[in-house]
């Protein structure tokens, strides 16, 4: 089966809190390139893994992971909101593959999406209803997290299923690598901020532009220095892509969670997804590396990664 795969880190802070016009100039380049790999590659379906920030999922239930049959965005930092073009059937061929190859999938069919899927797919597509898509969350942010190697046996597991669909599979990643956002814990968080994460009630427009404006400060104080937050790791960062490269993937099973945020920050777990996509086209046979991108952004709070793989 022709696959292929892209790995794009996300921020919702592109446009709101750029850094200097040449970095914005190479990350453009590399973007393009993704682009026009992609359009050369022609997939006629994308398995997107991403993250949440607490728009979808919620304490109430957190799966480690979901697949979508169905799910629209919630047009959080600008990002469009509305329907994904899920493709349903492939995306229930999928799950059942999965659960089949004894993955405990959690599915849902009517999953919220927030700037983590929609991004990616406005970068690279246009739009989030632009190409066939099955959607898979997974868990980057909301500890307890389980090993590492669950992750991969979840890439796995879909890349063996989406082999036997007789279709041109991209799978892509969002999110990471090494970043601390100030994304809420609910470990020792205020009641009413613990019941928000808990419950997940809608917020309103004005505690959403609250909220998203207090990401935008953050962004601001990270590239100035003046920030608490875990700094961006580059040596961390190009360890991971090495591995991917390398095709070195069980290398990922000894990395902890807790070493991982120390060293990484809070939403370096997001690189969850990059592990799961490179397991999935692992999972269809070797494969090859063709371009690799990566800049430390502070001032979009990302280790930004903009890579291309493709089977050989
Ligand atoms: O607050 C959020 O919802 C997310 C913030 C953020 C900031 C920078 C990089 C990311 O991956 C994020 O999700
Ligand atoms: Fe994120």
């Amino acid at each position: 089966m022709p696959a292929a795969a892209v790995g794009l880190s996300h921020s919702p802070l592109i446009g709101k809190n750029d850094p200097e016009p040449e970095v914005l100039a190479r990350v453009d380049r590399a973007v393009d390139t993704a682009r026009t790999f992609i359009r050369a590659f022609e997939p006629d379906l994308v398995v997107l893994y991403a993250p949440d920030h607490y728009n979808g999922f919620f304490y109430k239930e957190m799966p480690p992971f979901c697949l979508a049959t169905e799910a629209h965005a919630v047009g959080d930092f600008g990002t469009a909101a509305g329907p994904l073009s899920v493709d349903t059937a492939a995306a229930r061929a999928l799950a059942q593959g999965a659960l089949d190859r004894g993955i405990d999938l959690t599915v849902s069919a009517r999953m919220t999406v927030d700037h983590g899927f929609a991004q990616p797919l406005e970068v690279l597509f246009g739009g989030i209803d632009q190409v066939p898509v099955v959607p898979v969350f997974v868990n980057g942010v909301a500890t307890p997290l389980g090993p590492v190697s669950r992750i991969r046996a979840l890439g796995s597991a879909i890349g063996q299923a989406a082999a036997r669909l007789d279709r041109r599979v991209l799978f892509l990643a969002s999110g990471g690598l090494s970043h601390d956002p100030p994304v809420p814990v609910l470990d020792g968080a205020p009641p009413r901020v613990a019941d928000a994460l808990i419950e997940g009630h809608p917020p309103t427009p004005e505690q959403r532009a609250k909220g998203e404006h207090r990401v935008v400060q953050a962004g601001r104080d990270y590239a100035a220095g003046s920030s608490a937050m875990i700094p961006i790791n580059p040596a961390w960062d190009n360890r991971l892509l090495d591995h991917l490269e390398q095709g070195e993937l069980a290398e990922f099973d000894s990395w902890t969670v807790d070493a991982m945020a120390k060293e990484a920050g809070g939403s370096a777990h997001e690189v969850r997804t990059w592990i799961a996509a490179f397991a999935s086209l692992a999972a269809t046979g070797p494969y090859e590396m063709t371009s690799r991108f990566y800049e430390a952004i502070p001032a979009w709070i990302a280790g930004f990664a903009v890579v291309t793989a493709e089977g050989r």
